[in-house]
C-alpha cells in the first residue's frame, strides 16, 4: 500500500452545548499528523460528542475544528470513521463492502486492504455470516480503503469479546505504524488506550482533565511502566471521584511530579 500521511488536527477552544446543557467546555487540543491520540472518561463526559464534531457530523456551538489548517465545516474525504457497530451494507457481499470505500472504487484496491485485515478468503461471503469481530474488520478495511489522513476510532472494539479485541487492537496499532494517519480512538477501556496511543487525554465533564504522553516503546509489552501509566489514569479519575471537591488543577497537580 502507499503510504498515507497524517494529517494535522486542530481543536480551538471548540464548545458545544444542546439546548442549555454544556456538554463541551472549550475544548483545546493539538494532534501532530501521524500522532495516535486516545479519549478517555466516564460516560457522558462528551468523548462522542467531540469525536463528531472533528468528523464534521456536527458543528461546534463556539470555537471551531482545523484539519490541516482549514476549519471543519462538513465532513471530509480525508477523515473516515470506525464506529462500535460496522455499519456494513447486508445487501453487499464484503469484497463491495469493502469497495465502497475506495476512491476510484477499484477492485484491486479493495482486495489488497482486505487482505491486510486477513479476510481476503471471505471476500465473497455476505456480511451476516460473519462474527462480530471480522464485521470490525471489514469496517476497517473500508476506512482504511480510502487512506485516509485521519482515522477517528469511535469505541470500535467495545462490542468484542475480550481475545478479539487484542487482535484487533494489535492489528490497528500495525496498520497505523506503516501508514501513518493521524488517529484519535474514543475507549472506556484506559488499557486499550495506553496500549494504542502515543498520548491519552481524560475528559470529564466536558473539560479536558489529563493530558498524558506515553513515553513506552512499541509494541508495548504489559510491563511496570505499561501498568505506572494505568495506573496513572485511573487514579485521576477516582481521585476526583473520592474528592469530588478537589479542583483540577489541585488533582493534575498531584501527578505533575511523576510524569
Ligand atoms: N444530540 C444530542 N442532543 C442532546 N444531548 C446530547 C446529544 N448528543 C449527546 N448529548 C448529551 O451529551 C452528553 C455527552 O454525550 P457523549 O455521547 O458525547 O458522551 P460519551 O462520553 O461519548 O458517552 P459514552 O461513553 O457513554 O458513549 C450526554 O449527556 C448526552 O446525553
Amino acid at each position: 500500500m502507499a503510504d498515507t500521511k497524517g494529517i494535522r488536527l486542530q481543536v480551538k477552544q471548540a464548545a458545544k452545548q444542546f439546548g442549555q446543557k454544556h456538554v463541551l467546555h472549550e475544548i483545546e487540543l493539538d494532534a501532530e499528523p501521524g500522532e495516535f491520540i486516545a479519549i478517555v472518561g466516564r460516560s457522558g463526559c462528551g468523548k462522542s460528542t467531540l469525536l463528531r464534531l472533528i468528523a464534521g457530523l456536527d458543528k461546534p456551538s463556539s470555537g471551531q475544528i482545523e484539519v490541516d489548517g482549514q476549519q471543519v465545516k462538513g465532513i471530509n474525504s480525508d477523515t473516515r470513521v470506525l464506529f462500535q457497530d460496522a455499519r456494513l451494507l447486508p445487501w453487499n457481499r464484503v469484497l463491495a463492502n469493502v469497495q465502497v470505500g475506495v476512491r476510484d472504487g477499484s477492485r484491486a484496491r479493495a482486495e489488497q486492504v482486505l487482505a491486510q485485515v486477513g479476510l481476503a478468503d471471505r471476500s465473497n461471503e455476505w456480511p451476516g455470516v460473519l462474527s462480530g469481530g471480522q464485521r470490525q474488520r471489514v469496517a476497517l478495511a473500508r476506512a482504511l480503503a480510502g487512506q485516509p489522513r485521519l482515522l477517528l476510532l469511535d469505541e470500535p472494539l467495545g462490542a468484542l469479546d475480550a481475545l478479539t479485541r487484542i487482535e484487533m487492537q494489535q492489528l490497528i496499532e500495525r496498520l497505523w505504524f506503516h501508514q501513518r494517519f493521524t488517529a484519535l480512538l474514543v475507549t472506556h477501556d484506559v488499557s486499550e488506550a495506553v496500549q494504542l496511543a502515543d498520548r491519552v487525554i481524560l475528559i470529564e465533564e466536558g473539560r479536558i482533565a489529563l493530558d498524558v504522553k506515553i513515553t513506552l516503546p512499541r509494541p508495548r509489552v504489559r510491563d511496570s511502566g505499561f501498568a505506572y501509566f494505568e495506573q496513572l489514569i485511573l487514579d485521576r479519575i477516582l481521585v476526583k471521584e473520592q474528592h469530588p471537591g478537589l479542583t483540577d488543577v489541585a488533582a493534575n497537580n498531584k501527578y505533575a511530579f511523576s510524569i
